[in-house]
Parts: C-alpha cells; sequence; structure tokens
C-alpha cells in the first residue's frame, strides 16, 4: 500500500476524517491526502518522498517560501530559552510596535494563536464597545470557526457544501446577519433596518475563501460610509490578506481604514499568532483595561512571536511585494494563457502573493459568479497537475499562495506542466 494512503488510514482510526482541518483532506476532490514530512522554499516533499511545488503555502503563512534560514533561526533561538512563560515578554512589545507602525488604522493590538481567535475577539469587542448585538458579515467570507461567524461562510463550509455549521443553535446566530458580497444595496437596506442594533460589519476586504474575489469599486468605502453615518464598527478581517497582497493589506491597497482589523496566517511566521487592533479608544475596551474579556495562556508565546517578527522584518525589505506579485502575475496570466490556447473555459486573477483559478471565461465577481464554475474540470486539473508534482488547494473555492521563493524557474515549471494538462483536459 502506498505510504500516503496507509498513512491516511492509520490517521482516519484516531483523528476524524484523518485531518486536522477538514480542507486538508481531499473530500472533494477525491484522492489521499499527501502526508508532508518536509519542505523548503516553494516545495513540500509528502511521505512517499515526492517533491511538489506549493501553491497552498500553509494556506497563506508561508510567504517568505518554507523553512526560510533566519526564520528557522529565530525559533530556534527563542526556543532555547524557553517555550511559554505565562508572563509578558519585549519581544511582544517589539511585534506590537512593528504592527502599529505599518498599519495606520492600528493603535494598540492585542495578540492572540489564531485567526479564528481574532475574529471571535474583535465580534465581542465591537459588541462590547457599540452596546449592540447583530453584525454583518457575508455570504462566502470565512472568518474562522467561531459560531456567530459559521453561517453561510467559506473555505471547506463551502468546499462541502455545508455552509452553516450544525451544533449552533438559532438563538446564537440570530444576530447574524448574512449579506452579499458586493452588494451596497443589501447593507444599506440592512442598516435602514436595523441600523441602531448593528455593532460591526466584518468582512474579507478582499475574499479568499470562496475561491479570490475582489471588492467591486465603490464597495469597501460604502461600507466605511454606512458604519460611520449608523455607528457602527468596520472589522476588516485579514488574516488572510494582511501582508499578503501587499504592505499594509488591502486597506493599504484601498485606502479605506477599519475600525478594527484582524490578522493571522503571515505574521506568525508559520507559528500560531493572531492579533485583532485598531483605534485606541476601542482597544481600549478590552481587559484589562475595559469591560471586554479575552485572554490566553499562550497568546504572545515567545517563540511564535520570534518568527513573526523576522517574518514582518524580511516583508519590509525594498521591492519585495513588487517583485512576489510580479511572480504571481507570471503564474496566474501564463495559466489564462495555456488555457486559452488549450480552448478550456478559464480565468485567473492575483494581488499581491494571492490568486484565484476559475473554470469560467470571465473572472466571478460574486458567489453566485464563483459557483458557475465548472468544479468537475477543476477536480480533472487538480489531480493532473498533482501527478505532475504541482500542488494547489484541494477546492475550487480557496484562493492560492505565491511566496518569494517561486521564481521564474517554478513558475515556468508550473506552466509546461499546465500547457500539457490543459491539452488533455
Ligand atoms: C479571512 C480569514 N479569517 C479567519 C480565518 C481563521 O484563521 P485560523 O484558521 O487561523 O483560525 C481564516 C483562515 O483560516 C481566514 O482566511
Ligand atoms: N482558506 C482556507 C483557510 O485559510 C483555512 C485553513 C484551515 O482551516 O485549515
Amino acid at each position: 500500500m502506498p505510504r500516503n494512503t496507509a498513512l491516511f488510514e492509520r490517521a482516519s482510526q484516531t483523528i476524524p476524517g484523518g485531518v486536522n482541518s477538514p480542507v486538508r483532506a481531499f473530500r472533494s476532490v477525491g484522492g489521499v491526502p499527501r502526508f508532508i514530512e518536509r519542505a523548503n522554499g516553494p516545495y513540500v516533499w509528502d511521505a512517499q518522498g515526492t517533491r511538489y511545488t506549493d501553491y497552498v503555502g500553509s494556506w497563506g503563512p508561508a510567504i517568505l517560501g518554507h523553512a526560510h534560514p533566519e526564520v528557522i533561526k529565530a525559533v530556534q533561538d527563542a526556543a532555547v530559552n524557553g517555550l511559554s512563560f505565562g508572563a509578558p515578554t519585549e519581544a511582544e512589545i517589539e511585534i506590537a510596535e512593528a504592527l502599529v507602525a505599518r498599519l495606520p488604522s492600528i493603535e494598540k493590538v492585542r495578540l492572540v494563536s489564531s485567526g479564528t481567535e481574532a475574529t471571535m475577539s474583535a465580534i465581542r469587542l465591537a459588541r462590547g464597545y457599540t452596546k449592540r448585538p447583530k453584525i454583518i458579515k457575508f455570504e462566502g467570507c470565512y472568518h474562522g470557526h467561531a459560531d456567530s461567524l459559521l453561517v453561510k461562510a467559506g473555505s471547506g463550509m463551502l468546499t462541502f457544501g455545508n455552509p452553516t455549521s450544525a451544533g449552533v443553535p438559532p438563538e446564537f446566530i440570530q444576530h447574524t446577519l448574512v449579506l452579499d458580497f458586493n452588494n451596497i444595496d443589501a447593507v444599506e437596506a440592512a442598516f435602514n433596518a436595523h441600523g441602531d442594533e448593528l455593532a460591526c460589519i466584518i468582512v474579507e476586504p478582499i475574499a479568499g475563501n470562496m475561491n479570490l474575489v475582489r471588492p467591486q469599486p465603490g464597495f469597501l468605502e460604502a461600507l466605511r460610509q454606512l458604519c460611520t453615518k449608523h455607528g457602527a464598527l468596520l472589522i476588516f478581517d485579514e488574516v488572510m490578506t494582511g501582508f499578503r497582497v501587499g504592505p499594509q493589506g488591502v486597506q493599504g491597497l484601498t485606502g479605506v481604514k477599519p475600525d478594527i482589523t484582524t490578522l493571522a496566517k503571515v505574521i506568525g511566521g508559520g507559528m500560531p499568532v493572531g492579533a485583532f487592533g485598531g483605534r485606541a479608544d476601542i482597544m481600549e475596551y478590552v481587559a484589562p483595561l475595559g469591560p471586554v474579556y479575552q485572554a490566553g495562556t499562550l497568546s504572545g508565546n515567545p517563540v511564535a512571536v520570534a518568527a513573526g517578527l523576522v517574518t514582518l522584518k524580511l516583508l519590509s525589505e525594498p521591492g519585495f511585494y513588487d517583485r512576489l506579485e510580479a511572480q504571481t502575475r507570471k503564474l496566474a496570466d501564463g495559466l489564462a494563457e495555456r488555457a486559452e490556447n488549450a480552448g478550456i473555459p478559464f480565468s485567473a486573477d492575483y494581488v499581491g502573493g494571492m490568486f484565484g483559478l476559475y473554470f469560467r471565461e470571465r473572472i466571478p465577481t460574486t458567489l453566485a459568479e464563483v459557483s458557475e464554475c465548472d468544479i468537475e474540470l477543476f477536480k480533472k486539473f487538480f489531480h493532473a497537475m498533482l501527478i505532475k508534482g504541482i500542488y494547489f488547494a484541494p477546492s475550487a473555492f480557496e484562493a492560492g499562495f505565491v511566496s518569494a521563493t517561486h521564481d521564474d524557474d517554478v513558475i515556468n515549471a508550473t506552466l509546461d506542466a499546465a500547457e500539457e494538462v490543459f491539452a488533455k483536459l
């Protein structure tokens, strides 16, 4: 029996579905998940010794490429001094200062250990600050797995066709209004109906959990305006886009300033770090200063923070994002060109180090349009590329990621493989 299969069978005995996060299972594309043994730069190697060019990048964090020597060294150096203290450290100040210096919307920031914790805490803070119960989220956006956000969500929930989780009593989500991404009229109507009850809007300002969907011109600006007008807070969930689409996330690209930003993935450099931050008067509602409780045994963990700090430093090198985006563009445009040559209905989009692939003639602007993509064709493409050693996300509803180590040779090899695959789809 191939070793991946043996490991999957063994894993399935003791771990639900054999995986510790559902998106890792190949359930929507079929087949056996690859069990990864090691990774370096743009590559991962599975338990059978097969090398794959990786466009998942740990679902976003691996922006410098896997096992970047400076990040590994920082982790090793920090580990020698102890793994966790449950008391403050100077490195936590440094990473807070780094985030505040880079994102003008953040005046104060609290560290947590995952994106889920960041969004869950940000929602609680928005409700505590405004003293209002209701929140707006958008269908197909995924904000982690806190109860009030597991409604018509993206990522694995969309992939597996179960967008609202069981185990969440209706009472827990009665205050969550779910609207269509990029539909300003619907947001206006919601504010007209519930304006004085709405604590916040939470949005992926570039959606990356229903494949990649950009905000249409004016959408984020309208969200900002409506929140300001009605006294609600605007939360940008930049867990995926933060330091991924550019040096200041989507807020830097668009100039739209949220009240609270959530971060994770890249800011931990592959270690568990999340954060939520924003205006000082809002952040001062958080315990111990304010009445909104929020805590964590491992929050600001010294080893994780060390990885995050050196990652942020390396991302600040001049031209980093120009180079990253140039590589992502080569991949996206190159795939689109080769698909067109083969007569395959396909389009691709990208921002910074993040991309979307769509088996559809035109780039989608709504979840409804994403849902028109040819999933069967995607599955064939996914498996044919995997056989050629190219690892894309095992879902038609996820964004992909390029790292600083995806150089021309790596991208060209992917394009050559895609040319052969498209010709036989
Ligand atoms: C936009 C967004 N928010 C929140 C999350 C949750 O983060 P985590 O998986 O670290 O809990 C994710 C990814 O999982 C995400 O993409
Ligand atoms: N876009 C999907 C994710 O980022 C989620 C990763 C996970 O839940 O393991």
